[in-house]
């Protein structure tokens, strides 16, 4: 029988979600519109025409939520602060209204013993932003660094664990490049500026954040190991693509200060020369990074674009209903490799989780009490922790664990179709049901992971 795992003293056990994932009421009392609030209206956008107009209702039920946080036994808290809840027009005038939503949230975080980790974006630009050039103009960076000094001065102190972007990969990836994501473009060229000018921005938001902050800030990426589908060299040079262009291509500026060269390989004439002065800019020092860990890629040569390569889908593996494969090993890989390639800087697991089939309504068991048994989440959360302790005793400095997620919620342009929550929702009653797997999560947090 191998020994309990042991978590570093002081490791944080927590839950993450996102302000247009679970808030609901994206236009009260004085919030201006998002992309994601005109994206969801845009017909055709949404799987079932599913939007984040009511969502998990957390904008009216925070406090019952928090409540529930902390009867789970939750230590700390991931949320994001939607922009134009803030800055109605993304900049200039400050709704009040807004503040005090986010300032009270953090009090009763803070009241019922449970750490807040404020993340300022996590892909809601305010749509007027979007009508002047939204990430596609250079003027972001100071746009960003205002809405951040806002925050900072408001709730500093009490937040004390700052994120600037989460996830820039997905944003231009799928809101530039695919068209998948709000603001559903679909541009080679606009891609790399987008990535660029996030960067840029992140980088102001860490500087303002230095000169007015007293405590943390990091950068959330999402990251996946590339293994070659095969001996060949034609494999290999894919994998290296695959890898700059999801793990490197943000993670290189921030803590390196240049890009890989492979992105100018893969977007050719669309990929510019940037001034030196940008790469100062985005290289600020940070406290910590953020990774949010899913699934690996069996990666091969194809025909795809701009990359060029393929994903092989594993016969005898076992796929969540996003059709990731489940794949404990390539965190353990991930973290070494970060290790190796940037140091010892302390990384948090911002985000880690599951979409399995769980009803749309809670059962109820012999005892009256509702129900939501999700054995295949529990199985997947032991194994990803099991990863993460391996990785911690060779070595890498993780200093924390957030759940993906709290609640089921919308998710995205999949709408309610895909459930993550650790917590389920019924989106009819917006009862809460704690799934098995909360209950699971509860005990290893009590038992500080000695219980997996
Ligand atoms: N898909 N999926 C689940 C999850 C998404 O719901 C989060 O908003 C993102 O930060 C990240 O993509 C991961």
């Amino acid at each position: 029988m191998s020994p309990a795992p042991v978590f570093p003293e002081g490791f944080l056990w927590g839950a993450a979600t996102a302000a247009h994932q679970i808030e609901g009421s994206p236009l009260a009392d004085g919030a201006g519109p998002s992309i994601w609030t005109r994206f969801a209206h845009t017909p055709g956008m949404m799987l079932n025409g599913d939007t984040g107009d009511v969502a998990c209702d957390h904008y009216h039920r925070w406090k019952d939520d928090v409540k529930l946080m902390r009867e789970l036994g939750l230590k700390a808290y991931r949320f994001s602060v939607s922009w134009s809840r803030i800055l109605p027009e993304g900049t200039g005038r400050v709704n009040q209204a807004g503040l005090d939503f986010y300032s009270n949230l953090v009090d009763e975080l803070l009241a019922n013993g449970i750490e807040p980790l404020l993340t300022l974006y996590h892909w809601d630009l305010p749509a007027a932003l979007d009508d002047r050039g939204g990430w596609l103009n250079p003027d972001i960076a100071d746009w960003f660094a205002e809405y951040a000094r806002v925050l900072y001065r408001a709730l500093d102190g009490r937040v004390k664990k700052w994120v600037t972007l989460n996830e820039p990969w997905v944003v231009t990836d799928g809101g530039y490049l695919h068209g998948a994501l709000a603001p559903g473009h679909r541009s080679k060229f606009e891609a790399p500026i987008a990535s660029h000018n996030l960067m840029r921005a992140h980088g102001a938001a860490v500087k303002a954040y230095r000169e007015i902050g007293q405590h943390e800030i990091g950068l959330v990426v999402n990251i996946e190991p590339k293994y070659p589908a095969s001996d060949s060299a034609q494999d290999a040079a894919a994998v290296r693509r695959a890898h700059a262009y999801m793990n490197e291509q943000y993670l290189h500026p921030a803590l390196l200060g240049h890009y890989p060269p492979e992105l100018k390989e893969i977007f050719g004439e669309a990929w510019p020369e940037w001034p030196a002065e940008d790469y100062d800019l985005i290289q600020q020092k940070l406290d910590f990074v953020g990774i949010n860990y899913y699934t690996r890629s069996v990666t091969k040569a194809a025909e795809s674009y701009p990359l060029n390569t393929g994903v092989v889908r594993q016969p005898l593996g076992t796929y969540t209903e996003t059709g990731w494969e489940v794949f404990p090993q390539g965190l353990t890989d991930l973290l070494l490799w970060f290790k190796q390639t940037y140091g010892d800087l302390p990384v948090y697991i911002t985000e880690n989780g599951a979409a399995f089939f769980d009803p749309p309504t809670a059962d109820v068991d012999e005892t009256g009490q509702r129900r939501v048994r999700d054995p295949l989440r529990i199985d997947y959360l032991r194994k990803h922790l099991g990863a993460i302790h391996d990785a911690i005793q060779a070595g890498v400095d993780i200093r924390g664990y957030m759940l993906w997620s709290f609640l089921d919620n919308l998710e995205w342009s999949l709408g309610y179709s895909k459930r993550f929550g650790m917590v389920h929702v019924n989106y009819g009653t917006q009862e809460r049901t704690p799934k098995d797997s909360a209950r699971w999560y509860s005990q290893v947090i009590q038992s500080h992971g000695r219980k997996l």
